[in-house]
């Protein structure tokens, strides 16, 4: 039995089956980390599941991006340990299991690709650099099927919108078949009325049981879309289901007496 992914199976069963040995895939334990002496993570302890959707809140600077650099391995804690998938986040070398999905990603000019040719890298993982075969290229046809971006495919990424280019590099995700999708404020620069497609397309890769884990500024999508919240303000101010979080206190104390509620419009 496996918790990975149905994706990779046509996603013809909507469940994950799950395996009580397996491993939380994200696992950090009293982590701290700071870029000069002061921290801007403090004691954090967050453990993550397979086919979870969570989403991780907080003012600016409130230490997110770095969150997810910890986790993903990209830095070393000061003190405390991240696994994923049980391994040293630092050691994980199954890249092809993990698509981060960055804030701005494709926006460089020096990007000048075709959205299947960003999907195609998903691949090289599995194939090297060589050519692709006829079963790789129907992976990564039904990719960007499964983003709903196939009338795109030959656009290069430069000349789409931002939700778009989002749904490209999930789909160079799923070609690599990957298990977690990491996403860095999604929904910057996403037009208001492709926003609830945009979770819609999460929802249903959650369903398929890949693990979701995005940061998020828009506190009213958090709570509507993603099933566990983690906000964060240099320390855990809550961590709990998402129908929770709305009249949460540490909403008040995470954000300031400002953002008492949701519908302020704080982020
Ligand atoms: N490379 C760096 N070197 C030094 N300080 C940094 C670096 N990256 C971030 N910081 C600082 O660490 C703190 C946390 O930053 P981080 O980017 O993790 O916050 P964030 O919650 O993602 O912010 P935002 O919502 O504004 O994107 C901030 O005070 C920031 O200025």
């Amino acid at each position: 039995m496996t918790a990975r992914s149905h994706y990779r199976d046509g996603g013809d069963e909507a469940t994950t089956e799950s395996n009580e040995t397996e491993p939380p895939v994200i696992e950090l334990t009293d982590v701290s980390f700071g870029y000069t002496s002061m921290p801007v993570v403090e004691d954090v302890s967050v453990s993550i599941d397979a086919g979870e959707y969570v989403a991780v809140v907080g003012p600016n600077g409130s230490g997110k991006s770095t969150l997810m650099q910890l986790l993903l391995g990209l830095l070393d804690p000061d003190s405390g340990t991240a696994q994923l998938f049980g391994v040293d986040a630092t050691a994980f070398d199954d890249g092809a299991r993990v698509g981060y999905v960055a804030q701005g990603a494709g926006t460089s000019r020096e990007m000048p690709i075709t959205v299947r040719e960003v999907v195609k890298m998903g691949r090289f993982p599995h194939v090297g650099f060589g050519r692709l075969s006829a079963a790789d290229w129907r992976i990564v046809d039904r990719a960007i099927d499964t983003v709903g971006m196939s009338a795109f495919a030959d656009r290069r990424i430069t000349q789409l919108s931002g939700g778009q280019r989002q749904r490209a590099f999930i789909a160079r995700a799923l070609a690599g078949e990957a298990d977690l999708l990491v996403l860095d404020e999604p929904t910057v620069g996403v037009d208001t009325e492709s926003v609830d497609a945009f979770y819609g397309l999460l929802e249903s890769l959650h369903d398929d049981g890949i693990t979701v884990l995005l940061i998020e500024h828009d506190l009213q999508a958090v709570t509507e879309h993603a099933k566990r919240v983690i906000c964060l303000n240099r320390e855990i101010y809550f961590d709990g289901p998402s129908a929770e979080f709305t009249d949460s206190a540490a909403l008040a104390r995470a954000f300031g007496t400002g953002a008492r509620s949701l519908t302020g419009g704080n982020s």
